[in-house]
């Protein structure tokens, strides 16, 4: 036995409210589309019928009245198309989506559930025949009259009469806002019949992208300032944009503060309908820069309207518009060096982005995009000038704390520290062989800096000893050289391959017995290489303390200098050199404030960390910070 499918319209208007479409907004733009559609329908069957027009009409009874002078409907066709959920006039013979309307599923109009109770139809159709009534209840019940008088002009009107709570969303200024908003750009007039003000145009001749003016500058400012009132900013820059595959035009805006990879969409319209003010995918990700006002002809939309249906057409569309965006860029740095150099102040981090992938933004990069260097702020390509190759930390604490160093001791030093710089600089040696780039390792560093003469080399070597015993605790070993600038008094240097043997032992001191003689097999290693404190000949308080004799203030110092140092190169501390930077601390302190002979406990009331109100010698156990 052969049974319809029946539908319950309830449980439809339900799905359609909450889980199809966003707001009930949406309802305005249904009733703006079927009666765009109805219009370009009667002029397709006749050129000459008088130009279409949708009068608006929100009723002093708290109902709305949508009038337009489309092709209308006969009895027939209220019964095909308006009481058949799915069913549409705007598909072809074989179902496909007809290019010139807007709708094409034939759920749109359930939208106005939403908000009516009631959809009232009364049409009269541009093929002849009676008008007619039909009457749909969001109960699912539907009735239909034939009624001459109803209406004498080819066209529909459609009337909604408010469900309890939907007051607000059939009120003048929102359905003004919401018409607006949805249909400012469509091609027919569409005006409100307002009490007050009396007829009002709500759409615009033309797209702001769309104007002619007398020269490029005007267009521009006039496009910039649409730009301001679209996006509550003015923007540094306007792009056109032209995809006619997918009958694609409209415009980028470059924004005039920075913006973060994935916030932000584009404000496209189909067929010069609003479809989202957010639509994610027309743009290439590294475009976030960049928000696009487009309209387009070709691209889909989901059932919802309000996001594009992801096809080949669309990714074509996003390829496109990342090239031109691209081109947009290349064109800045040979005609408008200033334009590109304000642009790139805001908006580096995208430029980079797209730099890492694209070998022409590289070039635009290395060219234009301000490194930091110890040399002061230049691109890469300028760096070059004076450098035979390009040498670069990758965290900008290692820059900080080696830039000068580094400088003085005739090494510049890139500071490769933010997203996507070491990528960047590895692909440039990649494009062009001639450009070498290394990773400057802190103990070659080390090892350029002034070794002392022999004779000073003599007079250090009871310091030394000192030294190497307090630091042999913390797991590092001194080393005296001359170095610019005089102000930094040591400095921590971790070799490559002290870090890599320093993991191996944290890695050991981790892992139970078993894990622990795995690991050791591949940290014996045959040269035990350990970082280095390089004491600062240069300083003159340096000078002092290496001429100090052997003791525990001496052991103290050395302590201090090793913590101040790890502390000045923002290096990590474990729990042995807080210890020790908190020992020598409070002893230093306490040698500061020494108690008088007679044995009267400190005037700063700071009490000794072991007691007694001796001076703990370096070796003196005390309790270590967590
Ligand atoms: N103002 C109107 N004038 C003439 N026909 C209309 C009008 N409004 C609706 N219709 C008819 O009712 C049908 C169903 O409309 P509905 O809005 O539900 O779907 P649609 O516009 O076909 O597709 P979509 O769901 O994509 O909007 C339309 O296909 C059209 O035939």
């Amino acid at each position: 036995m052969e049974r319809r499918f029946q539908v319950d319209l309830r449980g439809i208007v339900d799905l359609l409210s909450h889980h199809l479409y966003a707001s009930p907004r949406v309802y305005a733009r249904e009733l703006l589309q079927n009666a765009a559609d109805a219009i370009t329908a009667r002029h397709a069957d006749d050129p000459d019928a008088e130009p279409g027009r949708v009068v608006v009409e929100p009723m002093a009874d708290g109902s709305l009245r949508v009038h337009d002078n489309g092709i209308g409907l006969n009895e027939s066709q209220v019964h095909t198309f308006l009481a058949s959920v799915g069913r549409t006039s705007k598909r072809d013979e074989l179902g496909f989506a007809r290019q010139d309307f807007l709708g094409q599923f034939g759920i749109g109009l359930l939208s106005c559930f939403m908000v009516a109770d009631t959809i009232e139809v009364v049409s009269r159709s541009a093929t002849g025949g009676p008008a007619v009534r039909w009457t749909g209840y969001s109960d699912g019940r539907y009735t239909v009259e034939v009624d001459e008088t109803a209406r004498a002009d080819i066209g529909t009107t459609v009337i909604l009469r408010p469900r309890p709570g939907g007051t607000h969303w059939l009120a003048k200024n929102q359905v003004s806002e919401l018409i607006r908003s949805y249909g400012h750009l469509l091609d027919v007039d569409v005006v409100l019949v307002d009490p007050d003000a009396g007829q009002v145009r709500l759409t615009d001749p033309q797209a702001p992208w769309e104007i002619a003016y007398d020269d490029p500058e005007t267009r521009r400012a006039a496009l910039l300032d649409y730009g301001a009132q679209l996006l509550g900013s003015r923007p540094m820059e306007v792009i056109d944009l032209r995809v006619p595959e997918a009958g694609l035009v409209g415009v980028g805006f470059v924004l005039s503060s920075a913006s973060a990879v994935g916030q932000g969409g584009h404000r496209v319209y189909l067929k010069r309908m609003l479809l989202s003010e957010d639509a994610k995918q027309l743009a290439p990700d590294w475009a976030f820069f960049v928000r696009g006002v487009v309209d387009t002809s070709m691209l889909r939309p989901t059932a919802s309207r309000e996001a594009l249906y992801s096809d080949d057409l669309l990714d074509q569309v996003r390829e496109s518009l990342g090239q031109q965006i691209r081109d947009w860029l290349l064109d800045l740095s040979v005609n408008h060096p200033d334009r590109l150099a304000a642009f790139l102040r805001v908006h580096h981090l995208g430029v980079k982005a797209l730099a890492v992938r694209d070998d022409e933004m590289l070039r635009l990069v290395d060219a234009w995009l301000p490194f930091e260097t110890s040399r002061g702020a230049m691109p890469l390509q300028a760096f070059r000038r004076n450098a035979s190759m390009i040498r670069y930390v990758n965290t900008v604490d290692e820059f900080r704390s080696l830039a000068a160093i580094a400088s003085a001791a005739g090494t510049p030093l890139v500071n490769a520290g933010y997203a996507y710089d070491t990528e960047i600089l590895e692909r440039l040696s990649r494009l062009d062989p001639k450009i070498t780039v290394r990773r400057l390792d802190p103990g070659e560093l080390a090892a350029r800096l002034e070794p002392l003469s022999e004779e000073q080399q003599r007079s250090v070597a009871g310091f030394l000893e000192t030294a190497r015993t307090v630091l042999a605790d913390l797991d590092c070993v001194p080393l005296i050289r001359q170095f610019d600038p005089v102000t930094v008094p040591a400095l921590y240097v971790a070799s490559q391959q002290a870090r890599q043997q320093d993991q191996m032992r944290r890695n050991l001191a981790g892992v139970d017995e078993l894990w622990s003689d795995v690991l050791s097999a591949f940290a014996d290693v045959e040269v035990e290489h350990r970082p280095e404190l390089v004491f600062n000949w240069r300083h003159p308080l340096i000078r002092r303390i290496v001429g100090s004799p052997p003791g525990p203030a001496l052991r103290n110092a050395v302590e201090a200098l090793y913590g101040q140092a790890l502390l000045a190169g923002h290096h990590p501390l474990r729990a042995v050199d807080t210890a020790a930077l908190n020992r020598s601390f409070l002893a230093l302190l306490e040698r500061s404030f020494a108690a008088p002979a007679t044995g009267s406990r400190p005037a700063t009331g700071a009490a000794p960390p072991s007691g007694g109100g001796t001076v703990p010698a370096a070796d003196t156990p005390s309790e270590e910070m967590p």
